[in-house]
């Protein structure tokens, strides 16, 4: 059978893709602190103050002089008097000289003078007014120092930094209530095919209920775009030109579904090819699920046509989309993928030449996890519905075999 396309490997189809793309100009907005989380930043973040701000004890027990303690044990104690108590939340109105001692609290501020806690475990209480100090420390021992976290004017946070729950956490140290972030980037979503109906339509022998569009705006959402759709089109050259052309012009990257590969009425590539400079880079890739994949750019506008199979979309949307999205978002990539490492439940047959994804569900024993490969149709949603992760088997492998160690990738 002749070989419709013209096949790139998926690292060189990448590679061509985003080395296409121009620099990536996000939108920004400032919104507080909260409504930013799991955005990106779109401006760098100094730091206002020192962090923390003063001087305060990690533990509940006595500040003192540390010179005061040295030589102090169990069997030699030194007797030191108490001098006050430094109350949560002021600053202490008194001072620690040598062979004094003052109560604290963890979080408390060390009072002028003492330079060490002694943990309460390590004290007694002697007679009142004195305690008695069974341990020696050392200077700064359970001690913060002021500005240990943050120097004021410091270089806090990088623009493409995700709003993680612990920087929204940095962020509100400092007092920063407002932070400008990236807009997601909007991408536009179009379905194809005259058999594919709305899924809230009851579908007649032979169409099929829209399930790309929803499961891309899924992905689109989770990789910090937004997901705007654009319906249905026909399998009509003019509908589907009109309604990738408004698509392309509304949003800064297109996504259109089915109508990727190679039969007379598969029209995405044509399509991509007139809408703008260079346009379709690739056409084709070693990849299973997903070889009738298409990247391309046009007029600087990034657009992927996906396979019309649910779990093709899928699986080499989240290779392409993700990367496109970050891209615009000016977000760092440098963190490496997480992944899990499981043994492989059976042998997983593949063909050379071809990098394969297979959809696995995954157990533990008690050498650690398992990867179940579950063998699919690309057609069927719910191989992937049901599955708690994603193998690769590597371009040049001929499968991988049971017991073998594999990467578990999550969708
Ligand atoms: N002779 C060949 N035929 C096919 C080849 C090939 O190499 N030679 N490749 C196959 C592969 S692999 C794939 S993948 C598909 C890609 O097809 P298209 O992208 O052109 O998509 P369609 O043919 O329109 O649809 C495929 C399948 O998916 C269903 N579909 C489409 N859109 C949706 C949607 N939004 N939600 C749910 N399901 C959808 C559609 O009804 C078809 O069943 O080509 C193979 N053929
Ligand atoms: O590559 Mo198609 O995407 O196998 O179903």
């Amino acid at each position: 059978m002749p070989e419709f396309l013209k096949l790139t490997a998926p690292d060189e189809a990448l590679k061509r893709f985003m080395s296409h793309l121009p620099a990536a100009q996000p939108r920004r907005e400032t919104l507080p602190v909260l409504e930013a989380a799991g955005r990106v930043l779109a401006s760098d973040v100094y730091a206002l103050e020192a962090l923390p701000s003063f001087r305060r004890s990690t533990v509940d027990g006595f500040a003192v002089q540390a010179s005061s303690t040295f030589g102090a044990s169990d069997s030699l104690p030194i007797y030191m008097n108490v001098v006050g108590e430094s109350q949560m939340g002021a600053e202490p109105n008194f001072k620690v000289g040598k062979g004094q001692a003052a109560v604290i609290h963890t979080g408390g501020m060390l009072p002028e003078g003492a330079n060490a806690v002694v943990m309460m475990e390590y004290t007694q209480e002697a007679r009142a007014g004195e305690v008695e100090v069974q341990r020696a420390v050392s200077v700064g021992e359970n001690v913060i120092e002021p500005g240990e976290d943050v120097k004021p004017g410091e270089l806090l946070l990088e623009a493409g930094k995700e709003l993680s729950p612990a920087v929204v956490g940095g962020l509100m140290s400092q007092g920063i209530a407002e932070v400008e972030v990236v807009k997601p980037p909007r991408i536009g979503i179009l379905s194809s095919g005259d058999e594919v109906v709305d899924p809230l339509q009851v579908p007649l022998p032979g169409q099929v209920r829209d399930v790309n569009s929803y499961s891309l705006s899924a992905l689109v959402q989770r990789f910090g775009g937004e997901p705007v759709r654009f319906g249905i089109s026909s399998d009509r050259e003019e509908d589907m030109r009109a309604r990738a052309r408004s698509a392309m012009d509304a949003c800064d990257a297109l996504v259109i579904t089915a109508g990727s590969s190679a039969s007379v009425r598969d029209l995405t590539a044509r399509i991509l090819a007139e809408m703008g400079e260079p346009g379709v880079l690739v056409h084709g890739i070693r990849i299973r699920p997903g070889k009738p994949t298409i990247l391309a750019v046009c007029d600087g506008k990034p657009a992927i046509g996906l396979p019309g199979n649910p779990v093709s979309a899928l699986v080499v949307g989240s290779l392409f989309i993700k990367p496109m999205i970050y891209h615009l978002t000016g977000r760092k990539t440098t963190v490496p993928v997480a992944y899990l490492q499981a043994r492989l439940s059976t042998n997983t047959p593949s063909q050379a030449g071809k990098e394969e994804w297979f959809p696995v569900s995954l157990r533990q024993d008690e050498r650690g996890w398992i990867a179940e490969p579950i063998f699919y149709k690309s057609n069927l949603i719910f191989a992937l519905a049901k599955a708690d992760g994603l193998i690769r088997v590597p371009l040049d492998a001929n499968g991988l075999e049971a017991g073998q160690v594999v990467e578990v990738y999550f969708l």
